[in-house]
């Protein structure tokens, strides 16, 4: 594993500057949003920006992060760091993966082939959506020797469960991460006054057509009859019906860690540990599922408590740069996965908008940890945040 220097990155920009070139993306990345509005249409632009009903759960994410605020420490020699940490018994270089985000080719032509070279180049897990533009196998060849992550939309049908998990242990994926917060699409007014969903029009689907035990369930081949493939997935997608004990079905089937993403509440992490998964991501889905939730930092601290030392927590939802980042690290998360950030990212410049966002995030809390007295993620705690009072 290399031991980049993240904060190295804004020299580097300094240093083009000074040969007149600067960088093709801003470096505050709240501000990509508005730039990818230009590049997508408003159907794309209102799926990825959108969230659930009147939007405040995607603004209690932001507020939630905004209330902790870092107290820093100084004198205390940060020349030398390193960002390293060991998640679900591996080791990364930084506490980052990229979340899952379904469909990319409505972002970019490249889509997740993009996405996920980016990644593997800086040694960032990305976690690839079962809802992909691109089948599985073909985006881990992309991948090379990097880490690949697996996350499962849980189908109702079991042969297509079992035929997802067989394909991405076979094509090398390793960690597995169980959305349990989206057996069913929330409301989301944006993508219905669009009258837009992708997988209407058959993205976001290839690994299902192109599964056997899926094909198995179809009256007509995929090419025959488009409309009732796609009427398949929706009827087969997500299974409401789901309950704790099913949880054996996929520890029989999965010999590495498993990850339940989309935990909130503190007594669902208790009944993770007891079911014998490896992790959770406290996560509210970026506000997309449920309108008026908690904010996801404000879920963390109990959750935390709950996981004890059972349970790997990971966090995601409203992380717009390094700071966040820190911010969740000291309050108990293991390693943080970016959402919208990245897809934006990937939607204005293809790889390279990938890439950058992956550097402005790393070099970012590079320089809080150094500035604020911390020479790697280990020595968070949260003494090291106070919480405004709201
Ligand atoms: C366009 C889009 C598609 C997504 N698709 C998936 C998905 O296929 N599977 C999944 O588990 N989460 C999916 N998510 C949720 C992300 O994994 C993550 O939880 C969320 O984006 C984090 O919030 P943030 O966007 O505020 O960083 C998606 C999010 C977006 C914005
Ligand atoms: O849009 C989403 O948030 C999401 O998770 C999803 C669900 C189904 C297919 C693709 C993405």
């Amino acid at each position: 594993m290399t031991r980049p220097n993240w904060a190295d990155y804004q020299y580097e920009i300094y240093l083009n500057g000074m040969a007149g070139t600067r960088p093709r993306l801003p470096t505050d990345l709240t501000r990509l949003e508005e730039l990818a509005e230009g590049t997508l249409g408003p159907g794309p632009y209102g799926y990825v920006a959108g969230s659930a009903g009147d939007g405040s759960t995607a603004r209690a994410n932001r507020a939630a992060l905004d209330r902790w605020r870092i107290v820093p420490r100084v004198l205390r020699d940060v020349h030398e760091r390193d960002l390293s940490v060991e998640v679900l018994g591996r080791r990364i270089p930084a506490p980052l993966a990229l979340a899952p985000v379904g469909v990319m080719s409505v972002m970019h032509a490249d889509a997740e082939t993009a996405a996920a070279r980016a990644a593997a180049a800086r040694e960032v897990p990305f976690i690839l959506s079962s809802a992909s533009s691109t089948p599985m196998e073909q985006v881990a060849e992309a991948m090379g020797d990097a880490e690949r992550w697996f996350q499962l939309y849980w189908p109702k049908d079991p042969e297509v469960a079992g035929s997802f998990l067989a394909r991405a242990r076979a094509a090398g994926y390793t960690v597995l991460f169980v959305t349990l917060d989206t057996p069913m699409l929330g409301w989301r007014p944006r993508d219905l006054d669009h009258a837009y969903l992708p997988f209407l029009h058959g993205v976001g689907t290839a690994n299902y057509f192109t599964d056997p035990a899926f094909r198995q369930g179809l009256a007509k081949p995929v090419h025959e009859d488009p409309e009732g493939a796609v009427r398949h997935f929706l009827g087969l997608f997500g299974d409401p019906a789901k309950t704790w004990p099913d949880l054996a079905f996929l520890r029989e089937r999965w010999d590495g860690p498993i990850v339940l993403k989309g935990v909130m509440h503190p007594d669902d992490a208790r009944r993770a540990a007891d079911a014998g998964v490896d992790g959770v991501v406290v996560s509210n889905h970026g506000g997309r599922q449920v309108a008026g939730s908690v904010g996801a930092a404000d879920a963390l601290p109990r959750v935390v408590q709950a996981a004890g030392d059972r349970l790997t927590v990971l966090f995601d939802s409203g992380v717009r740069g390094g700071a966040d980042v820190y911010k969740a690290l000291a309050l108990g998360a293991s390693t943080v996965l970016l959402g919208r950030p990245y897809a934006y990212g990937l939607a204005l410049e293809g790889q390279a908008g990938v890439d950058h966002v992956i550097r402005c995030v790393l070099a970012e809390l590079d320089l809080a940890l150094a500035l604020s007295g911390h020479t790697g993620p280990g020595s968070l705690t949260p003494g090291d945040l106070v919480r405004e009072s709201p």
